[in-house]
């Protein structure tokens, strides 16, 4: 029988678990189950939750310990959807006391009804032709109250840098001054400009906003009119709203994945739901090509385990094609050794004011990331290209070394 396993962290008294397991497991299933009737119990048995393991720990808090408990619910209680299967394994449940989601076990059956990325690393690396580095993305920042002349102008200097992809921020919202659909067609011919200037090809990331009802409409028009990609502010939206527009072969352009909100799910290590369950494996299996989400050292910082962890579910190996980590917030050329430490080639540098902020302007900031990719992936530190790489210079003197940073 297909079902999905549900893990979580709970908090409570020495020696409780087993029974609040079992009430998880009949209380968001079949309700209750030794009372029953034995031909009822028959009838329902295929629809009975399951106690899979409960592991207590050892060491109180005040006069509770904690227990990681697994249950199991049959795939024939619930649609093969996202908003079902959190309903089933976390709707109530989530309100009900000290308990965290930590992972969602998908069987292989059910696995078949998701999308993931449509076109994965691979397939960005293909569109960009880049393949032996970590991709750098850079995002427009002060845009708000300015218009489109402005904009041009910061997209240009940001891909005269050598930035792979540029991303609008998630809190630019479709307005009179640059809207949706001309932030998209301005933004292609700069960027196709630069890429005759230059030889370097940039794609744009714009923010996909507005009521639910008209994103899909709304995509399908930046796809006719030529978009690099969506920015997508997924949790305020919903994880079926992503999958919606991942399924949509007439959008089937990359989404990027913006953690904003995420966090009023996952910040609590008592409630709410694991970072890598949320940025990590539920966005890839609804269809994100990149998960944005805040890196273990920079202002936004998360836990080294939670961000090594969403990684790990972004990259690992299975029925889907793999999520781009984008480990970001206060990002700065110093960092590019650490960030190549943790999160490897198959990852995107991502940064706003470590961009716009150095003292060459977006330009600069640009080529002085660059820089530090090249160093660390020749084996240099970031100190010996100084001489020959005088952007990396000006950038170490503003943000300082990896050493420092650490
Ligand atoms: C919290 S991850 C999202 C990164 C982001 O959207 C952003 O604006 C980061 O900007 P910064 O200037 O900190 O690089
Ligand atoms: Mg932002």
């Amino acid at each position: 029988m297909t079902e999905i396993i549900a893990s979580y962290r709970v908090l409570g008294r020495p020696g409780s678990f087993e029974k609040k397991a079992e009430e998880i497991a009949l209380g968001l299933t079949v309700g209750t189950w030794t009372s029953l009737p034995e031909l009822e119990q028959e009838q329902l048995k295929k629809h009975k939750g399951r106690t899979v393991s409960v592991k207590e720990h050892k060491g109180a808090n005040g006069d509770e310990v904690i227990a990681d408990i697994s249950i199991a619910y049959p795939a024939l209680n619930f649609s093969a959807d996202l908003p079902a299967i959190l309903t089933t394994v976390f709707g109530k449940l989530s309100l009900d006391g000290k308990i965290k989601l930590i992972n969602l076990d998908f069987s292989t059956e059910l696995k078949k009804h998701f999308p993931g990325p449509r076109f994965g690393i691979e397939g960005i690396r293909e569109v960009l032709n880049v393949y032996d580095r970590p991709l750098l993305m850079s995002i427009f920042k002060g845009v708000i109250g300015k218009d489109l002349s402005f904009l041009s102008h910061q997209l240009r200097e940001q891909a005269r840098g050598g930035v792979d992809l540029v991303k609008d921020d998630e809190i630019l919202f479709d307005n009179p001054l640059t809207p949706f659909e001309q932030r998209v067609t301005e933004g292609k011919k700069v960027l196709e400009e630069v890429y005759r200037e230059t030889g370097h090809k940039t794609l744009y990331a714009v923010n996909l906003t507005g009521r639910t009802s008209g994103l899909r409409d709304k995509a399908r028009k930046a796809k006719e009119l030529g978009a690099d990609a969506l920015l997508f502010n997924v949790f305020t939206y919903g994880l079926d709203v992503l999958q919606e527009l991942r399924e949509d072969d007439e959008i089937a352009l990359p989404l990027m994945a913006h953690p904003s909100f995420s966090g009023a799910f996952t910040s609590s290590n008592i409630y709410g739901a694991s970072h890598s369950l949320f940025l990590g494996k539920l966005l890839r299996v609804a269809g994100a090509d990149f998960s944005l989400f805040p890196s273990p050292y920079g202002s936004v910082a998360l836990e080294k385990s939670s961000a090594l962890s969403i990684k790990h579910d972004l990259l690992e190996q299975n029925e889907f094609k793999r999520t781009f980590p984008v480990p970001s917030a206060g990002i700065h050329p110093g960092l590019v050794p650490l960030l190549i430490e943790d999160f490897g080639i198959d990852s995107i540098i991502n940064a706003g004011g470590g961009v716009h902020g150095h003292p060459d302007g977006a330009c600069g900031g640009g080529k002085a990331f660059r820089q530090a990719i090249d160093a660390v992936l020749a084996g240099r530190s970031l100190e010996e290209d100084c001489a020959a790489s005088p952007e990396l210079a000006k950038a170490l003197g503003k943000w300082g070394s990896p050493v420092e940073s650490k």
